[in-house]
């Protein structure tokens, strides 16, 4: 990841490391922090579609991760990186938590089987007491919004150290607000912070009594120091709390809720300064430019993936293989890059190709326009179909 200056009609602006305009030096930049530096390593986690990758572009005011309608868009975990002033805030998009059952019946490839223990292992280990975790839930998905999906429970139960605040997500679509409420109940049972929400009683879940009160007994303080003090990051859920999670619908122990929209700059804003706020004095991990820890072509391909899920059926895209063929400056200073999709199937050749080649044209200038953003330059993608023999 090198730091660059390009220049564009006539004036001189710098890249941000993260994505520079060609993938050949990535000379990783040593973090520049001030003396008195803040962190915050956040894991957006919820089931798949929930909103995550939308949430973490609009933190960092800029698309370097998919989005799209369709679920599990985003295949593997990736870090987007915040600095602002001396905080920096790290956000770990996750792919949609899901389970070997959910892999067969929506017939995605198995590297979809995210364990949500490896998901944030590796950041635990570096840091425990600078660790939030953000739930997601799509308030507007009327199947699932009433409870929390069985991979979250299971992923915040066993990391019972870490605070986790709940968003309820997509509230623009929700014409009864009224109904908000209840939710939260539902999916707090009830406690927020330590304290029984006054909208109605609910019924804390019997494994929750079994477990020491402590979370919902100490104060914010009293809790962050323990949090802070904490060696051990995650506990192993025995059997009989594993199945007492399956009929649990909420969490007892959120330290905070919003009732949020992901694509409200307001919202956003809000959810970004209490992220800043809860950051703890502790070393940064990247320069004050880096975006995100993928590379060039990690961006560009996975935006390529988000339009191809746009236009074709799921499984079409799911089992398009691509590779970059050539990743160059062009004269006037655009970034000139070829593609290739390698699909299994003829049929799928045709899909993706469309009448008289005006799909895979429309999806090359879809994604054109969206790198142009990312990497703040001219951005012609030329892509090209094959049957993989
Ligand atoms: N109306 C509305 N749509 C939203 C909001 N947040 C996200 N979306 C839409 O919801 C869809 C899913 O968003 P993503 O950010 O891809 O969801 P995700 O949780 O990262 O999905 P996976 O990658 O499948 O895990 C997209 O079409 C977004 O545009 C919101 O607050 N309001």
């Amino acid at each position: 990841m090198a730091c660059r200056a390009a220049e564009a009609d006539g004036s001189f602006y710098r890249l941000p490391a993260s994505v520079p305009p060609d993938s050949g030096n990535h000379t990783p930049l040593h973090p520049d922090q001030p003396d008195n530096s803040k962190v915050l390593k956040v894991a957006i986690i919820g089931a798949p579609n929930a909103g995550k990758s939308t949430l973490s572009n609009q933190l960092l005011g800029r698309k370097v991760f998919a989005v799209s309608k369709k679920v599990h868009t985003t295949r593997s975990r990736a870090l987007g990186v915040l600095t602002e002033n001396d905080t920096q805030i790290i956000l770990l998009d996750t792919p949609g938590l899901t389970t070997p059952s959910k892999v067969k019946r929506h017939q995605l490839e198995k590297s979809m089987l995210v364990d949500p223990w490896n998901t944030v292992k590796e950041p635990l280990i570096s840091c425990v007491a600078l660790f939030l975790f953000v739930v997601m839930v799509d308030v507007a998905d009327r199947w699932t919004c009433n409870r929390l999906d069985f991979e979250v429970l299971k992923c915040l139960a066993q990391h019972p150290n870490i605070p986790a605040i709940l968003v309820l997500n997509k509230v623009d679509l929700v014409k009864a607000k009224d109904k908000l409420l209840d939710l939260t109940a539902e999916l707090t049972c009830g406690i927020v912070n330590g304290q029984k929400m006054r909208v109605r009683l609910m019924v804390k879940p019997r494994w929750a009594k079994k477990r020491p009160e402590r979370d919902s007994e100490l104060s914010p303080d009293e809790d962050n120091a323990r949090h802070e003090g904490s060696a051990e990051p995650s506990s192993v859920l025995s059997k009989e709390q594993l199945k007492a999670l399956r009929s649990q619908q909420g969490w007892p122990s959120f330290k905070d809720v919003f009732m949020f929209s992901s694509t409200d700059r307001e919202d956003v804003d809000t959810l970004k300064s209490y992220l800043m706020v809860a950051a703890k004095p502790g070393p940064w991990q990247y320069h004050s430019e880096v975006l995100t820890d993928q590379s060039p072509e990690e961006v560009c391909t996975s935006i390529i993936r988000e339009k191809l899920l746009e236009h074709l059926p799921q499984e079409v895209p799911y089992s398009l293989t691509q590779t970059v063929e050539f990743w160059r400056d062009g004269e006037g200073g655009e970034l000139d890059i070829s593609v290739k999709l390698y699909a299994m199937k003829d049929s799928h050749v045709r899909m993706v190709i469309g009448t008289a080649g005006q799909l895979v044209a429309r999806i090359a200038h879809e994604v054109s326009k969206d790198l142009s953003q990312v990497y703040l330059r001219e951005v012609r993608l030329k892509l090209s179909v094959k049957l993989r023999k």
